[in-house]
């Protein structure tokens, strides 16, 4: 058995992580800390795990963790850093859901994150945990960064087009709307229900920190680099990510072109739906799953409008967890993910 521990698991990825975790047939987590909540019972706060094991959280004690094979950060940015070389060091795998590492430089994370990076070789080593483009890097790593919510719609929605050069560079628009859980657990006048309910509003729309993130792993993927508009909705409801992504073909391509495109892109990827052509997949068709569903359109000739949708917390955040933990450990990427998504 794989013992593993979460660091954060109070938050809403920390409880998702626990919820994937507790059932999967190769890991024991044996630590699940919190410092808010320290010796207080798991299933006594979330009543969803109950009949899962008696597990109590601990705070984040280095020497506990150092025993284990593996080690989540569900964690605001900053955390993890400061622990990931130490438990390199011992031994231990290390998967952060946070961004600490999910920036190659150190330069750009500290213009986005506001802090210096304080684990610069860490950072080297790091992995992005997007199996679906990095699937023999997240093998081999010890540090996996797990991407960012909406940076998981995002990219797996353009990359497949990026990848082959048939977009123009100009004009790449991400327009995204997020559940309210994508803002965390903790207390915020602006996320409570008179405020989000009934209502949507864009924010971020001159930056936002899953932009450079998005631009980053695009260039990678491409070859070369490239810019977008990255625009994010609140949206009134709890779980979901909805991108519509929108490019200009470079050379003229067939609608039935375009999806077998993507359909060879994804053959036999477990966790991306290429869904028929025109479809739109709604949020709703993946809640609890780890799975993107990607529709594709063409209204005019050339104008290409992608529509990508996840549940930010399992393949946006802890779902992608376990199906990295599952690749850096040897292990089939489904296992403990075969979840049917709740409907309605
Ligand atoms: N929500 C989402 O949809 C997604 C979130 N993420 C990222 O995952 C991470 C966790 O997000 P989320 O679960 O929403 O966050 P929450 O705010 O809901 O939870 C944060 C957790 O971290 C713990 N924590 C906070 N500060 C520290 C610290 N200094 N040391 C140790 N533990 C700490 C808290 O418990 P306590 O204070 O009691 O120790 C709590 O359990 C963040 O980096 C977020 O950006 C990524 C993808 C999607
Ligand atoms: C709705 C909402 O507020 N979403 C968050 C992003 C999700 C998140 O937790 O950020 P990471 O993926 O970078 O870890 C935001 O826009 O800041």
């Amino acid at each position: 058995m794989i013992r593993a521990g979460i660091v954060g698991g109070t938050g809403y990825t920390g409880v998702e992580l626990l919820r994937l975790l507790l059932p999967h047939p190769e890991v024991e987590v044996a630590v699940i800390t919190s410092r808010a909540e320290a010796g207080q019972r798991v299933d006594a706060h979330f009543p969803n795990l109950r009949g899962y094991g008696d597990l109590c959280y601990t705070p984040p004690d280095l020497a506990e963790l150092d025993t284990l094979d593996v080690v989540f950060f569900a964690t605001p940015h900053g955390v993890a850093m400061d622990h990931a070389p130490g438990l390199l060091a011992k031994g231990v795998r290390v998967i952060d859901l946070g961004a600490d590492f999910r920036l190659a430089d150190a330069g750009l994370f500290a213009r986005w994150y506001g802090m210096a990076h304080r684990a610069p070789e860490a950072l080297a080593e790091a992995r992005y945990g997007l199996p679906e483009y990095y699937r023999k890097q997240v093998g081999e790593a010890r540090l996996v960064a797990n991407p960012g919510c909406y940076p998981t719609a995002v990219i797996l929605g353009f990359a497949p087009l990026l990848a082959e050069g048939l977009l123009e560079d100009g004009g790449l628009i991400a327009d995204c709307k997020s559940g309210v859980s994508g803002a965390g657990r903790a207390a915020r006048v602006d996320l409570i229900f008179p405020e989000v309910a009934d209502s949507v509003n864009a924010y971020g729309v001159s930056g936002h920190r899953h932009r450079p993130e998005i631009e980053a792993v695009l260039s990678d993927i491409r070859g070369s680099g490239l810019e977008l508009q990255f625009t994010p909705h609140l949206m009134p409801m709890i779980r979901g990510i909805h991108a519509t992504l929108y490019g200009q073909l470079r050379r003229p391509l067939s609608d039935a072109a375009l999806q077998d495109l993507f359909a060879r892109r994804y053959a036999g990827e477990p966790f991306v739906d290429v869904m028929p052509f025109g479809s739109h997949p709604a949020t709703r068709s993946v809640r609890g799953a780890n799975v993107c569903r990607i529709a594709l359109h063409q209204p005019r000739p050339g104008r290409v409008v992608i529509l990508s949708v996840i549940d930010n917390l399992v393949k946006g955040a802890a779902g992608q967890a376990v199906q990295n933990m599952n690749r850096m450990f040897s292990l089939p990427e489904e296992m403990g993910l075969a979840h049917i998504a709740l409907l309605p």
